[in-house]
């Protein structure tokens, strides 16, 4: 990754407060295409503000973030809710599907949503189910898998569309070790194997060590200077 090309996506100094919590007080991070970054530090300093400032979903009140040429903090809601179906995934702690669903209609709803037929959908949500190891658990509802299961099924959700992007934040905090450990190791090939990159918020050392570099928070603002991890 050299440090001269463009980042593919850039916050710099984003300020963000959640009522009266000063969240970010100055954060900044690039993200460079197809690397891992995580970003750590304390319960508290600002890495889930961090995080979704970058992917769009809050606007913060100050700073701006920069993806390729357009402006995010600044565009429509409708350009941001484009960019979200075709560019972006994100994963969770807590998976987040929806519990109504199969867990192969869960990941082939990012592909309907952005066009492609049902059928067509369900087929390749059905290869990433099976990419992730849980090809057997596609007629499953979420609340008969385990908390692994669901949470490879949260990954094939997040890279069924072909993102340039993956968010995850703290992707294993409700798994044991094991399972944490498995659920990292995918993520991280197939998002090597798809060329995606990953932003991934954590404050567990041992899943920070999956990442090609590490950024440091502490009250809202990097603690240290970025390195390698
Ligand atoms: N929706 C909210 N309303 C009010 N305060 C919030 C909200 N979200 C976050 N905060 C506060 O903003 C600060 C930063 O929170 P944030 O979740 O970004 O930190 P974090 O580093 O991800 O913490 P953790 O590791 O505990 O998830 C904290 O003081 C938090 O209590």
């Amino acid at each position: 990754m050299s440090a001269t090309t463009e980042p593919l996506l850039a916050a710099r100094d984003l300020v963000k407060a959640h009522g009266r919590t000063d969240a970010l007080r100055g954060a900044s991070a690039e993200l460079h295409a197809g690397e891992v970054l995580a970003v750590t530090g304390p319960s508290g300093s600002g890495k889930s503000t961090l995080l979704h400032c970058m992917a769009g979903i809050l606007r913060p009140d100050g700073g701006s973030v920069h993806y390729e040429g357009l402006r995010l903090d600044t565009c429509t809601e409708d350009r941001l809710s484009a960019l979200r179906r075709t560019d972006f995934g994100v994963v969770f702690q807590f998976g987040q599907l929806i519990p109504e669903l199969t867990l192969t209609d869960n990941v082939a709803l990012p592909l309907m949503l952005a066009g492609t037929s049902r059928r067509e959908a369900r087929a390749r949500a059905g290869e990433w189910l099976g990419r992730f190891g849980v090809g057997d658990r596609a007629d499953a509802r979420p609340g008969e898998l385990s908390g692994g299961q669901a949470q490879r099924g949260a990954l094939a959700r997040a890279l069924v569309t072909g993102p340039r992007v993956v968010f995850a934040d703290e992707p294993t905090g409700a798994l044991d070790s094991l399972a944490g450990e498995q659920v990292m190791t995918e993520l991280v090939s197939a998002a090597r194997a798809s060329g995606a990159a990953v932003l991934l918020v954590t404050h567990d050392a041992r899943v920070a060590a999956y990442a090609d570099r590490e950024i440091r928070l502490a009250d809202g603002r990097a603690a240290v200077t970025e390195g390698a991890v």
